[in-house]
C-alpha cells in the first residue's frame, strides 16, 4: 500500500494537472557563467531534477534587469537572446515528466555589482545606500517583468513564478522596513501593495489569462521592524485575487537568515510550515510549503491537516534526487538527508562558487565544484 496517499495524489494548479504534491522549490546554485546564459551544467542539473519524480520543477531565479541581478552567476532573461537557451532548460525538465516553471526576479537592494542598487527607498544595507526608484523607473521595471514573463512562456515553460521572497524587490515594496516612500507606492498597505499588484497585472496582460503565474511570497521578514505575518495575511489574498495560480510561502530575508536565533530555527524540520498554514487560511489558491520537509510523513501530515497543498523541496531534493521515488516506494528510511548544520550550499553561494552538496558522492561533488 502507498504509505503517503495524499502526497502522491494529483493536483490541479492554474490549469495544469500535477501528478503528485511534490515540487522542487527554486534553489540558486551559481551554475551559470558570467554571460547569464543556460549552460551544460545547468542543463545537466535540471534534467536530473525533472526526472526526479517531482510533479513540478521551479527553476531558480532569473534576472529581469541587469541592475537587478542577484549575483554575477544568476541566469538572465532580460533580453530575447536568452530565450533559446532557456527553451532547452524547459525541455530538459519536461523530458523527465515534470512540469517546468521559471522564477523571475529583480533583486533590488540585494543586487550585486558596482554602483548603487535600486530599491523602493534609500534604506542603507551596511555601508551601501541604494538609490530610491523614481516612478518612471518603477514603471520600467514593471514592464521588464512583463517582457521576461513573455519570454518564459515563449521558451516553453509551463508556468512562471514571480519572486516575492527572500527580501528581493517585490518584497522590499511590501515591507514597511525597506519601503519608506511617501508617494502612491509607500505608506499604507494598499500603497505598498501597488507595485506587486501592478507587476502581476502587467505579467497577466503579457502572458494572457490562461497561463499560470505563481508567486513566491514572503509571509514574515522575521525582523522586528519588517513585514509581520499579521499584515502579510492581509496582503496574501489581494495578491492571489489579482490572478495568481498559487502562493509559495517563505519566511526571512538575507538580513534575518544569519541572526543566531534564526539559524537555530532554520535547522528545524518544517520551519516555515506554520507560515504556509496561516496563509492557506487567508487565500483560495493552492499554497506551497517548503523548509526542511525532509520526512515524507511530515509532508503527508502537512497536506492531510490542511496546512499546504504542495510540498516544496529545495536542499532536500538536491541532497537526494531519489527522495520522491524512495518515498513512493516505501523506502523513506533510505533517504539521504540534507544535514541541518552543514550550510555548505549557503557558503558556496556567498563565495560565488558553484554549489555542490556535502551529501553527494565524491565524483558528483567534483563534477559540479568547478566553473567551466
Ligand atoms: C542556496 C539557496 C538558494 C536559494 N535560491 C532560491 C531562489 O532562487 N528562489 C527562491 O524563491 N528561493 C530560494 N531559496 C529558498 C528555497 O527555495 C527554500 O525555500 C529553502 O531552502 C527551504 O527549503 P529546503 O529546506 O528544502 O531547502 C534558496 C535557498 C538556498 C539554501
Amino acid at each position: 500500500m502507498q504509505p503517503y496517499p495524499t502526497l502522491f495524489s494529483p493536483l490541479e494548479l492554474g490549469g495544469l494537472t500535477l501528478a503528485n504534491r511534490v515540487t522542487m522549490a527554486p534553489l540558486y546554485l551559481g551554475y551559470a557563467n558570467m554571460d547569464g546564459l543556460v549552460n551544460k551544467r545547468l542543463l545537466e542539473h535540471y534534467q536530473e531534477m525533472g526526472a526526479s519524480g517531482a510533479a513540478m520543477v521551479m527553476v531558480e531565479n532569473a534576472s529581469i534587469d541587469p541592475r537587478g541581478q542577484g549575483s554575477p552567476f544568476t541566469m538572465r532573461i532580460d533580453e530575447d537572446r536568452f530565450t533559446q537557451g532557456l527553451a532547452g532548460l524547459a525541455a530538459a525538465i519536461q523530458a523527465g515528466g515534470a512540469k517546468a516553471g521559471l522564477q523571475i526576479n529583480h533583486a533590488g537592494r540585494f543586487a550585486h555589482g558596482t554602483g548603487h542598487p535600486l530599491a523602493p527607498s534609500a534604506v542603507p544595507l551596511g555601508e551601501m545606500v541604494p538609490e530610491a526608484l523614481s516612478a518612471e523607473q518603477i514603471a520600467g521595471i514593471t514592464q521588464a517583468f512583463a517582457r521576461a514573463a513573455r519570454r518564459v512562456r515563449q521558451a516553453g515553460f509551463d508556468l512562471v513564478e514571480l519572486h516575492g521572497g527572500t527580501g528581493y524587490l517585490l518584497a522590499q515594496f511590501l515591507s514597511p522596513r525597506t519601503n519608506r516612500r511617501d508617494d502612491a507606492y509607500g505608506g499604507s498597505l494598499n500603497n505598498r501593495l501597488r507595485f506587486p499588484l501592478e507587476v502581476i497585472a502587467a505579467v497577466r496582460r503579457e502572458v494572457g489569462p490562461d497561463y499560470p503565474v505563481g508567486y513566491r511570497f514572503l509571509a514574515d521578514e522575521w525582523l522586528p521592524d519588517g513585514l509581520q505575518l499579521s499584515e502579510a495575511l492581509l496582503a496574501a489574498p489581494r495578491l492571489a485575487e489579482a490572478g495568481l495560480a498559487y502562493l509559495s510561502v517563505m519566511g526571512g530575508t538575507y538580513e534575518s537568515f544569519f541572526l543566531p536565533e534564526r539559524k537555530a530555527q532554520e535547522q528545524e524540520p518544517g520551519y516555515m510550515l506554520s507560515l504556509a498554514a496561516a496563509v492557506k487560511q487567508a487565500v483560495q489558491v493552492p499554497v506551497i510549503a517548503a523548509g526542511r520537509m525532509q520526512d515524507p510523513a511530515l509532508a503527508e501530515a502537512a497536506l492531510t491537516e490542511g496546512k499546504a497543498d504542495l510540498i516544496g523541496l529545495a536542499r532536500v531534493l538536491l541532497a537526494d534526487p531519489q527522495w520522491v521515488r524512495k518515498a513512493q516506494e516505501g523506502r523513506a528510511s533510505e533517504i539521504v538527508g540534507c544535514e541541518p548544520t552543514c550550510g555548505l550550499c549557503f557558503q558556496r553561494v556567498a563565495k560565488g562558487q558553484p554549489v555542490f552538496c556535502s551529501q553527494w558522492p565524491k565524483q558528483k561533488r567534483e563534477h559540479f565544484a568547478t566553473r567551466d
